[in-house]
């Protein structure tokens, strides 16, 4: 049985990722909000808006304290944040799911997400992931380490130094996959489910920019963050 052994430089990347993604979490006030009394339809989704609005803004800081990602190439840098931050999303409502709300309150934020004219066929795949997602009982490093991992995919759409993207990224997939096999020793396979789960998430990508799309036909309004990074009206 091969003994795996985490470096010292290891150590030290997963320690400053696991402080980024600590650091920038959502705002108690915003989360807090959607857990009070009923809402209409209309302020379940501009409540939902504005926790978009600051998981984004949550993800660039994130991103930023990435090692090396500021010194990408400006334009890739942006290529990178546009084409990942759905997905960094998902992961991190996914983790707010889990973690942020004691129990009683999950089915709380389920309901409101269920009350604010988002169509069943987003929900179901949605809820489906989220539920996968929890179930895997991800540590707070693996969390961590799969949303850098994520930011840094280098096949992102308008990336042009690939390479430059892989350089950052591989270092993270050496020390998720160490992470995974000393944190779920009973689980050999644990770590390519957690990368299969990066799979999904490229679905729900998809799935998102038909909301966004379903929304806009709605006359709803997006804040300038959300329209800058998908680019909408
Ligand atoms: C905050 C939230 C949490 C869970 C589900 C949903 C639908 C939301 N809200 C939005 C999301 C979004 C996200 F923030 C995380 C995960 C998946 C997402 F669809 N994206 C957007 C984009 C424009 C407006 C909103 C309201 N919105």
């Amino acid at each position: 049985k091969e003994k795996v052994e985490i470096t010292k430089e290891q150590k030290a990347l997963t320690k400053v990722i696991v402080e980024a993604y600590n650091r920038h979490q959502i705002p108690q006030d915003v989360a807090k909000k959607l857990l009070q009394d009923q809402y209409s339809v209309e302020e379940n989704f501009l409540l939902l808006t504005e926790m978009a609005t600051s998981q984004v803004q949550v993800i660039v800081e994130f991103t930023k304290s990435i090692p090396g990602f500021l010194s990408l190439d400006h334009e890739d840098q942006i290529a990178l944040l546009k084409g990942s931050a759905v997905e960094a999303m998902f992961l991190r409502s996914a983790q707010v799911f889990s973690k942020k709300m004691p129990n009683g309150h999950n089915g709380i934020l389920e309901e409101r997400i269920r009350k604010s004219g988002i169509s069943e066929e987003f929900i179901t795949p949605m809820f489906n992931f989220y539920k996968s997602i929890i179930g895997l009982h991800m540590s707070l490093e693996e969390q961590a380490l799969l949303t850098a991992i994520t930011i840094l995919t280098p096949d992102r759409p308008y990336v042009k130094d690939h390479q430059a993207v892989e350089k950052l990224q591989e270092p993270m997939l050496d020390v998720l996959r160490k992470v995974c096999v000393l944190q779920h020793p009973q689980e050999p396979q644990y770590f390519a489910r957690l990368l299969g789960r990066l799979t999904e998430l490229r679905t729900l990508t998809h799935y998102h920019a038909e909301m966004l799309t379903s929304w806009r036909m709605n006359d709803h309004k997006f804040t300038p963050l959300l329209c800058e990074i998908w680019d909408v009206q």
